[in-house]
């Protein structure tokens, strides 16, 4: 037979942030500590200032034995509702512009102010071919 698993919101987990009511949220599973936070040897406050969010990483930076991930299981109530998990902020990909070196700056003005030598090339012509139509 399945086993129905309660689901909540982190809404609503964020609201069970006290001594005398206290839910945290690790790997997606949601554990109501109320009656475990005089014992925990890390202390009641650390359980306190991770609620609302998934406390994962500072359970795992606690380095948990074996025992205490057992234990979890006496505290256990129900699974996060993914859909209400906070979404990872979007990456967003920045151009960096790279110190061009002096050949690619003087390429890249050439680009910009071609005119400058076309106008050059185009007098030097002009010149020239007057003077050798006077000789
Ligand atoms: C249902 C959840 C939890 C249970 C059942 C639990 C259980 C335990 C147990 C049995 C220990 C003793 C050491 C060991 O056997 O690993 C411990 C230590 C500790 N826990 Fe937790 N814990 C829980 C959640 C958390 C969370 C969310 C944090 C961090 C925010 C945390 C932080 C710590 C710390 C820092 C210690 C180390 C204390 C020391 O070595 O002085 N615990 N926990």
């Amino acid at each position: 037979m399945p086993t129905l698993t309660k689901l909540y919101s982190m809404e609503e987990a964020a609201t069970h942030n006290k001594q005398d009511d206290c839910w945290v949220v690790i790997d997606g599973k949601v554990y109501d500590v109320t009656s475990y936070m005089d014992e925990h040897p890390g202390g009641d406050d650390v359980l306190l200032a991770v609620t609302g969010k998934d406390a994962t990483d500072e359970f795992e930076d606690a380095g948990h034995s074996k025992t205490a991930i057992e234990l979890m299981e006496k505290y256990f109530i129900g699974e996060l509702d993914e859909a209400s998990a906070p979404k990872m902020p979007e990456l967003k990909i920045y151009k960096i512009d790279q110190p061009k070196d002096s050949v690619q700056k003087l390429v890249d003005l050439t680009k910009q102010y071609w005119v400058v030598p076309v106008s050059i090339i185009t007098i030097s012509v002009a010149v020239s071919v007057l003077f050798s139509r006077k000789n």
